[in-house]
């Protein structure tokens, strides 16, 4: 049977800057566990918009928005943080690694936000989540001494660290050589068709989003295909 993870129902969205526009239009889908999903569309169309919805960081919207079964539409900021926390991981464009820190502390840090882990089992699970991406071997490097396509990896890690129910990513691989943008989705292939994670991704690469499960395609603040 279907899980559903994420649903957004008739979700609308204007900036008024100084005139009011509308960026996002009656936006209505569901996300199931274990899906791949990625959202296209033209520069300007309101995809980082929808994503910033999303993953529930920005609340200024009409419709509502479900995770886990639950409306995440109305609650307080502290509240969405922790949800956040618990439930969302997040691979940006640009990695946000802390350069003087290693590879296993940027991993295990969103996890110490969560008082449901001791210390040591936080860098357990740090270094497994290294072990699932090949990157083990690199835990006690300083993050400034690893290359941008190891960086990205650890990024993926971080987001991993506290088994979110949704990975988010806001074009994860815009930063990325060939190789290494073909290295991500490989591990995003694997997340999903392995180890039955949700993807919901961004981005601009077409090739990359015909070879995930499925395409959300928005033009003009719309969705046209999904
Ligand atoms: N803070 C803001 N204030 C006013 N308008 C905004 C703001 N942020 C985005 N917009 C406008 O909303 C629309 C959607 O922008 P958004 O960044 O979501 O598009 P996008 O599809 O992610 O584009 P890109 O692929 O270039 O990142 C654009 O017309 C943009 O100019």
């Amino acid at each position: 049977m279907k899980e559903l993870i994420l649903e957004a129902r008739h979700i609308n969205k204007q900036f008024h800057d100084p005139v009011t526009v509308q960026v996002l239009h009656d936006i209505t889908f569901t996300v199931n566990k274990g899906e791949f999903v990625s959202v296209i569309g033209k520069s300007g169309c309101g995809k980082s918009t929808l994503l910033y919805i999303l993953s529930t960081m920005d609340t200024d919207y009409q419709g509502e928005l479900l995770i886990d079964n639950e409306l995440m539409t109305g609650r307080s900021d502290t509240e969405l943080a922790r949800i956040r926390n618990e439930k969302i991981g997040f691979v940006f464009q640009f990695h946000y690694l802390l350069n003087e820190f290693t590879v296993l502390q940027n991993v295990m840090l969103p996890g110490m936000k969560l008082a449901k882990y001791s210390q040591q089992e936080i860098e357990h699970r740090a270094l497994e989540k290294l072990k699932m991406l090949g990157i083990d071997n690199l835990a006690q490097k300083k993050a400034y001494k690893i290359s941008g396509g190891e960086k990205q990896r650890v990024a993926i890690a971080r987001a991993l660290i506290n088994d979110p129910l949704i990975l988010m990513g806001d074009e994860p691989t815009g930063n990325l050589d060939s190789l290494n943008s073909e290295m991500v989705f490989d591990i995003f292939k694997d997340l999903t068709d392995v180890h039955n994670h949700t993807l919901l991704i961004v981005t601009h690469d077409q090739s990359f989003a015909e070879r995930s499960g499925r395409i959300i395609e928005m033009e003009d603040g719309r969705i046209i295909r999904h």
